[in-house]
């Protein structure tokens, strides 16, 4: 059974920090985890990200954003999510398919087709089994990434408006909607702990870890 893992929702939410509490829960129990992100998460995707995120190629347009974010996808998943799942392990990434669906296609309004062509290309047979779409009011979350970064080091998405972090907020619990097979929508208010043991809760129930105890 392949266990790929994504963690979604709008800036500041609390991906990178859940997904990390949870890797330590998995190691617990004596799961082998590899956590990884996107964009990003391999040597080549990892310098397209710093393309995408310092906007450097937002003069090109959304579809070219798009393009790059699949290319850098495909070696990804080529390079680091598909290999560990064949060797058995857990792969938790830090967003996935669906911030593209989000922020390309229904804040870019890059055409849903294209989006899903790049989609099949570029992840294939790479479809997360679980996907925790973490849902905080924009302003919490805007909050805790201001926090953390410093007003100056914003990227910029987390520099858009009110109105596109709701916009965001909504395509997420959309996307939720549309395939609650897969995905599952995280209160992610109140403190780190309480988020965690929501996720564990789903988790352990998912993948049936209820019964192991940590060694
Ligand atoms: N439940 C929580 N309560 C308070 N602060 C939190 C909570 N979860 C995370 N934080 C803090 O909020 C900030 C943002 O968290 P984190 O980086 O995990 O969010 P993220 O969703 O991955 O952000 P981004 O969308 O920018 O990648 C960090 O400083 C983190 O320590
Ligand atoms: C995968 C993916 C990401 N993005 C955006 C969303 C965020 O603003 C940044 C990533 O920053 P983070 O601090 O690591 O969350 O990239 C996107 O627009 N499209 C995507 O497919």
């Amino acid at each position: 059974m392949s266990r790929f893992i994504t963690f979604e929702g709008g800036e500041g939410v609390g991906k990178s920090t859940q997904m990390r509490r949870l890797a330590a829960r998995l190691g617990e129990r004596e799961q082998r985890v590899v956590t990884t992100r996107e964009p990003g998460g391999s040597p080549r995707a990892e310098r397209l990200r710093q393309l995408l995120l310092t906007g450097r190629a937002k003069p090109f347009g959304q579809l070219a954003e798009t393009v790059l974010l699949a290319s850098a996808r495909a070696d990804h998943v080529d390079r680091v999510i598909r290999p560990a799942l064949e060797q058995g392990a857990w792969v938790l990434c830090d967003r996935f398919i669906d911030s593209t669906r989000a922020y390309q296609g229904v804040l870019g309004a890059v055409d849903a087709d294209v989006i899903s062509a790049l989609e099949r290309v570029a992840a294939g047979d790479c479809v997360p089994d679980l996907t925790l779409i973490l849902d905080a009011p924009t302003e919490l979350g805007l909050g805790r990434a201001g926090a953390r970064a410093g007003e100056g080091a914003r990227d910029r998405f987390e520099a858009e408006d009110g109105a596109f972090h709701e916009r965001l907020r909504r395509a997420f619990i959309d996307i939720c909607r549309h395939e609650p097979d897969r995905c599952v929508l995280i209160d992610a208010t109140g403190a780190e702990n309480e988020v965690a043991d929501r996720i564990w809760d789903v988790v352990s129930r998912r993948f049936d870890l209820t019964s192991v105890a940590p060694a």
